[in-house]
C-alpha cells in the first residue's frame, strides 16, 4: 500500500489485497489527486474564488500538503467547534500564543479551519453551495498535492421512524426523484453521475459506534432533496398544495425504499468525491422524526448535543487512522499526539490573515 492510504486493517499486510487499485484517471501514483480537467494545469493561476485561496498567491502544498481528512458541514459554527474538538481528541497544540483561524473568512461564503491533517469546512446549505465548494475543495487537494485525502459530511437530517438524535451513516445517496446520482445541466444537457460513497469506510464508521452511545447509530440510505419545505414533503412550508395523507404516503414510500433520512446535499457530496476518486463518507444526527412531525422544535442545547454526536464518530474514525499510521503525528505513548510540523500550521495562520 502506498503511504498516505487510509487503512485500518489490523494485520499490516492484508492491505495490498483489501485497498482497491486507484484510478490513473484521478490519481497519480503516489497517491495525489490527478484532475478531470486538462484546463488547469495550462492556467497561470488558479483562483479558488470562494475559500480566498489560490494557486499563486499561497503555497498550497506548504499550506495543505499534509491533508488526510476534510470535514465538512453546513454551519461554520458547527464546524470551528469540530476544529476545536478534534484538535483536543488528536491532541495537536497550537504553537503558543496562537488561536485557530478562519482560513477563508476573507471570502466572506465558507469558513475553514485547519487542525494537522484535518480540514473542517463550512458548505453552506443546498446543493449548489456545496457544489461550489467541492469543486474548490477538490482542486485545493490536487495543487496541495495531498494524498488520498477522505472527505467526509458532518451533518444534521429529518429522520424516518428514528428517534431523534440518532445517528445515521449513509450507504448510498438519492435525490427526490429516485436518482441514484447527482443531476446537473451542463451545456444545456443534463448530466447524472453516480451518486456513490464508500462502502469500506461506512463498515468502519459502523464498527466505531459504541453500545455505550445513549444513542443508536445505523446505516442507510440517505434522500438529498432540493428544499426544505415542499421538497421534503413538509406541510409547514409557505406553500402546500397536498394533504398530510398524501404527504405520509410518500415517507413511507421512502421508508420501504430503505430511506432513514433526508438533508440536502447528499447526491453532490457523494457524486462528486466519487467522480473524483475520492473516498467520502456521510454522518449526520436526526433533528426529529420526519413520520412524527415537521417543525424542528427541540430546545437549542438539545439541537447542539445531537450535532456533537456525527463529531464524535468522525473523530473516532480520525483517531484510529492517525493511531494506525502512526506517521504524520508522533504518538507521545498516551495516545495522544506530538505537532510534527508547528511551522506547516504557522503559514496557514500568516497567509490566512494576509489575504484581503
Ligand atoms: O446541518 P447541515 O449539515 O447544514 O445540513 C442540513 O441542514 C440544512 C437544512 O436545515 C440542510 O443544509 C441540510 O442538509
Ligand atoms: O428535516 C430536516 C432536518 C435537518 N435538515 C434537513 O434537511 N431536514
Amino acid at each position: 500500500m502506498s503511504e498516505g492510504k487510509v487503512c485500518m486493517c489490523e494485520k499490516k499486510n492484508d492491505c495490498e489485497e483489501k485497498q482497491s487499485v486507484a484510478d490513473p484517471d484521478t490519481r497519480y501514483p503516489d497517491g495525489t489527486v490527478k484532475l478531470r480537467n486538462p484546463h488547469i494545469e495550462l492556467m497561470d493561476q488558479d483562483i479558488l474564488y470562494h475559500i480566498a485561496l489560490g494557486s499563486e498567491s499561497h503555497d498550497l502544498v506548504e499550506m495543505f500538503g499534509d491533508v488526510k481528512f476534510v470535514c465538512m458541514g453546513g454551519t461554520p459554527n458547527r464546524m470551528k467547534n469540530f476544529a476545536h474538538f478534534i484538535m483536543e481528541e488528536i491532541g495537536y497544540k497550537l504553537p503558543t500564543g496562537t488561536d485557530l483561524m478562519d482560513i477563508s473568512q476573507y471570502s466572506y461564503r465558507y469558513s475553514m479551519y485547519k487542525v494537522g491533517p484535518v480540514i473542517a469546512v463550512s458548505h453552506g446549505m443546498g446543493v449548489p453551495s456545496i457544489g461550489i465548494l467541492l469543486h474548490e475543495m477538490i482542486k485545493l487537494m490536487y495543487h496541495a498535492k495531498a494524498q488520498d485525502p477522505v472527505f467526509i459530511r458532518i451533518g444534521t437530517c429529518g429522520g424516518l421512524g428514528l428517534e431523534p438524535g440518532t445517528v445515521v451513516i449513509s450507504d448510498q445517496a438519492v435525490d427526490g426523484l429516485g436518482n441514484y446520482s447527482y443531476s446537473v445541466p451542463i451545456l444545456g444537457e443534463v448530466v447524472k453521475r453516480p451518486a456513490k460513497l464508500d462502502k469500506k469506510i461506512v463498515r468502519e464508521l459502523k464498527a466505531l459506534s459504541s453500545v455505550d452511545d445513549p444513542y443508536e447509530t445505523v446505516v442507510g440510505t440517505t434522500m438529498c432533496a432540493e428544499d426544505f419545505y415542499e421538497g421534503q414533503g413538509r406541510i409547514d412550508g409557505a406553500f402546500c398544495d397536498y394533504t398530510e395523507v398524501d404527504k405520509q404516503n410518500y415517507l413511507e414510500k421512502l421508508v420501504k425504499q430503505g430511506v432513514k433520512n433526508i438533508e440536502m446535499e447528499a447526491t453532490p457530496f457523494a457524486a462528486l468525491t466519487h467522480h473524483a476518486g475520492i473516498k467520502a463518507a456521510i454522518v449526520c444526527v436526526t433533528l426529529l422524526n420526519r413520520l412524527k412531525g415537521d417543525q424542528v422544535a427541540a430546545p437549542k442545547e438539545v439541537i447542539n448535543e445531537y450535532q456533537e454526536r456525527p463529531q464524535k464518530l468522525v473523530a473516532r474514525y480520525i483517531k484510529k487512522y492517525l493511531q494506525t499510521k502512526g506517521r504524520l503525528c508522533s504518538l507521545d505513548g498516551h495516545g495522544s499526539m506530538a505537532v510534527k510540523s508547528p511551522r506547516r500550521f504557522k503559514l496557514v495562520q500568516q497567509e490566512s490573515q494576509t489575504f484581503e
